[in-house]
Formats: structure tokens, sequence, C-alpha cells
């Protein structure tokens, strides 16, 4: 499993890196924070919330799992760390580099032609009648589009606009093959294109823009 190429995505700051203080190009990637069973641990809260949206709990039920997930939050609790060193989103083997906020999504090539990405939306990316909420398929179009901008321009960009043209329904739980790639670029402006499909079926495309920022911006 993988959440980011192998190639590097973002540019390693140095002890004056530009970047330090601004949207930071210097993501302490790394495979071992969190343990070798963080993984499990965030598959099993995504698990949770597949089962959170669809369950229809006794109101005993519902405050037992409330006083179950107050103990859970106290441990966390005890372990908070600032976002750059979190391993959320910075454990690059793991699907969606561990990020718990985007679809789960796998990368199978990625580099400065454009990334090709497997996500697969869970039940509860559900928008309703059994297919995906748009709002989720935008944000692995935003990820994995900030992505192929930031392979292109080796460095960090953030999104100034993002079109997505739904074409067909998303389904849920089915391995859906998205790409990414940069159309072309004028000075810090990367314009940004994409697709998402169901096998040969086209769900949905993207027309993004992407700026690449200024040393030290936010
Ligand atoms: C691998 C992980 C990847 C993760 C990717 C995730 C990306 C994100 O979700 S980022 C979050 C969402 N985006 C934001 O919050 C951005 C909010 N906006 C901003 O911060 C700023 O507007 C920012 C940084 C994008 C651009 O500001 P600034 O650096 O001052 O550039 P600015 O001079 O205004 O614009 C640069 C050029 O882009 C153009 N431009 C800027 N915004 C837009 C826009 N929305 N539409 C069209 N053109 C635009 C400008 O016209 C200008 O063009 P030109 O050089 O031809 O005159």
């Amino acid at each position: 499993m993988k959440g980011a190429p192998d190639q590097q995505w973002n540019v390693p700051a140095g002890e004056n890196s530009q970047h330090e203080g601004g949207f930071r190009a210097d993501l302490a990637v790394t495979t071992e924070r969190g343990g070798p069973t963080y993984g499990e641990m965030i598959e099993q809260v995504r698990l949770f919330m597949d089962k959170v949206r669809y369950a229809s709990p006794t109101p005993a039920l519902a405050d037992e799992v409330i006083e179950d997930l107050k103990k859970l939050n106290a441990k966390l609790d005890t372990m908070l760390v600032d976002e750059w060193t979190s391993p959320s989103g910075t454990r690059i083997d793991l699907p969606s580099r561990g990020n718990i906020t985007l679809p789960p999504y796998e990368i199978r090539d990625g580099g400065p032609d454009g990334v090709d990405a497997t996500v697969t939306f869970r039940p509860f990316h559900l928008g309703g009648n059994g297919v995906a909420h748009g709002g989720h398929v935008a944000i692995a179009f935003d990820d994995l589009g900030g992505m192929a901008a930031a392979l292109k321009l080796g460095g960090v960009a953030r999104t100034g606009y993002l079109t997505v043209n739904y074409r067909s329904l998303t389904p849920l739980q089915k391995p859906l093959a998205l790409r990414t790639w940069v159309e072309r670029f004028e000075g810090r402006k990367y314009f940004v294109r994409g697709t998402l499909h169901d096998g040969d079926r086209l769900c949905a495309e993207m027309d993004a823009l992407f700026i690449a920022l200024k040393p030290g911006q936010a």
C-alpha cells in the first residue's frame, strides 16, 4: 500500500528552508511514526464511521458508545502533537498517507507526468441512494490534483479553483481509477486535470488551478 509515490513529492527543507514558517514543504515523512499498527488503527476508525453512518442504536447503546468514545478521546488527548509531526498525513506507506480525513487511496504511479491512483469510497462517504457524496469526490480530486502539481513543480501549491463535472454515479466500496496530471503551467499557475473511472465508465472529471506558493507563504 502506498499513500504517495516513491519519488519525493515534497521538497526537503534545510536549516534555512524558505518554506519554514509557511505552508511547510518539509512534512516529516516517515513510515515509523505511530508504530506498525497505526494503519490498522486508522482502518478501525474508518470502519467505525461506516457503522455509525448506518447504525440506529437504542438510547442505551448510544450512551454506551458515548462513554467508550470519551475514554478513547481521553487516551489520545495524552498523545497530541502538531500537524507537521502527526503520523496522519505523513505515513507514505499507508492509504492516503494515513490521513483519516481523506477517502482512502493508493498510489499506483506518480511523478511529473501525473498521478495514477486507486480510490475506494467507503460506506460513510454515502451521498444518497447507495452512491458517493459529490463533496467526497471533490476531496479526492483536490488532494491528488495537489499531488500532481507538487510533483510537477517540486514544491507546494494551494488550490485556486477546482471544478468537478459529475458525469455518472460514483459507487462505494469498489476500487476506482483516479488520475490527475498537469495539463500546462504559466509561472506559478498549474492547470491540473483529473478523471475518475469505474472500469471504462467515466464517473467524474476535474478542472483545477493550483498556485505554487512563494517562499514563506502560508
Ligand atoms: C500532496 C498533498 C496535496 C494537498 C493539496 C491540497 C490543496 C488544498 O486544498 S489548499 C486549500 C484550499 N485553497 C486555499 O485555501 C487557497 C486560498 N487562497 C489563497 O491562499 C491565495 O489566493 C493563493 C495562495 C491561492 C494565491 O494567492 P497569491 O499567492 O497572492 O497569488 P495571486 O497573485 O493572487 O495569484 C497568482 C495568479 O493566480 C491567479 N489566480 C489566483 N486565484 C485564482 C482563481 N481562483 N481563479 C483564477 N485565477 C486565479 C491570479 O489571477 C494570478 O494570475 P497572474 O499571475 O496571471 O496575474
